[in-house]
């Protein structure tokens, strides 16, 4: 760690051919990402996934692990945030046998219908994304080579889990209220508390922008703005991560406004971290410039399309500030072979 992140040089474009480096590695490299339901864990990983392709990075779901399924839960009443409604010791099992290189069964929880699966085999791919409610605890995160929490204002996470839980999840409105007000005190006591393992914490909050102006805010505030809080801590001697490979306030030249971008270094639990703010809108040059500038740095190409999602620029966004840090630790690893 370093007490003043500022002496340290800009990271260089095109130094690290990663896709090579990766599938010359015989273990694969696991990022675990922890949050609550309906935080946007998927969403803010699938960015990885965007930029490095199926062939190279591949999502595992704890949901497998819950104890019941949706139907013994209602009768039994216990929480999957519960982690002793969760197989988290078996989770552990599998994911070590994952980041030795070798195939292992998986067990499936489909959401649509909130029943188990057949588990299914799964080839380990270079990197494996573990994502889940327990992710950081303890069975898990030594095996993790970097960890990731996802932290969702309340009022975000309840739109968000609503819409999803009852368009995608098959829950009635009424039914996903009393489950979202039941879980609330239970992210408190058993989700929460793993922020302070992460290296890479996203924070999402409602915009802030109305706060910043002077008098009222002469411009739209779109409900898909949010303000964005990115806190990433050092792995090892890895100080690029803390800092973007571009100049963001190249952003504010854009026509669109209101965008607001903050950097702060910080100490946050006795460590010393940089604390990303963004808000507003996402001026589509700027996405392309940061994008083209992580890939420039692995030596990836830019990605073509083909996740089958065309995300929103506010989201992709997200997922760039979340991707470039964990680029940076999964490059210093693969580096370090
Ligand atoms: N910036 C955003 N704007 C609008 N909707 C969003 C945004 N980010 C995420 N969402 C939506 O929120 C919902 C929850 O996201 P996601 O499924 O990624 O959460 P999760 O943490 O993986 O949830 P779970 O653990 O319950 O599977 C999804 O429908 C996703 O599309
Ligand atoms: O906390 C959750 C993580 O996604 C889910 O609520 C849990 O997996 C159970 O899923 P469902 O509500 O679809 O039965």
């Amino acid at each position: 760690m370093t007490s003043d992140p500022h002496d340290k040089p800009a990271p260089q474009a095109g130094v690290n051919d990663l896709p090579a480096r990766l599938r010359r590695r015989r273990r694969p490299i696991i990022i675990g990402v922890a949050g609550d339901s309906g935080s946007g864990k998927s969403t803010y990983t699938q960015g990885l996934e965007w930029l490095l392709g199926p062939e190279l990075v591949s999502q595992v779901s704890l949901d497998g692990y819950h104890a019941e399924d949706r139907a013994t839960r209602r009768a039994s009443g216990r929480s999957p945030l519960d982690p002793e409604a969760n197989h988290l010791e078996r989770a552990g099992t599998d994911l070590e046998r994952l980041s030795r290189g070798e195939a292992t069964r998986i067990p499936i929880y489909d959401h649509e219908d909130g029943v188990f699966r057949d588990a299914r085999v799964y080839q380990p791919t270079p990197i494996i994304l573990v994502e889940g409610l327990h992710t950081l605890y303890p069975a898990l995160r030594s095996m993790l080579d970097v960890a990731v929490y996802v932290d969702t204002a309340t009022e975000v996470k309840r739109e968000w889990k609503m819409r999803r839980d009852t368009r995608e999840r098959g829950y009635k409105g009424a039914e996903a209220e009393a489950e979202i007000a039941r879980r609330a005190h239970q992210y408190e006591r058993w989700i929460a508390d793993q922020e302070q393992h992460a290296e890479v914490i996203l924070r999402i909050h409602p915009s802030e922008l109305g706060k910043l102006a002077i008098g009222r805010l002469s411009a739209d505030v779109p409900d898909s703005f949010y303000h964005l809080e990115l806190i990433v801590a050092p792995g090892g001697d890895d100080q690029r991560s803390l800092f973007l490979p571009v100049d963001l306030n190249s952003m504010t030249r854009e026509q669109a406004m209101p965008f607001m971008l903050a950097i702060v270094p910080s100490q946050y639990q006795a460590r010393t971290v940089n604390v990303l703010h963004v808000d507003g809108h996402m001026a589509p040059a700027g996405l392309e410039t940061l994008t083209q500038s992580i890939c420039a740095f692995a030596g990836l190409d830019a990605p073509a399309g083909g996740s089958g999602i065309e995300w929103p620029a506010t989201v992709r966004f997200a997922q760039m500030l979340v991707a470039w840090p964990v680029i940076n630790r999964i490059s210093a690893i693969a580096a370090g072979d």
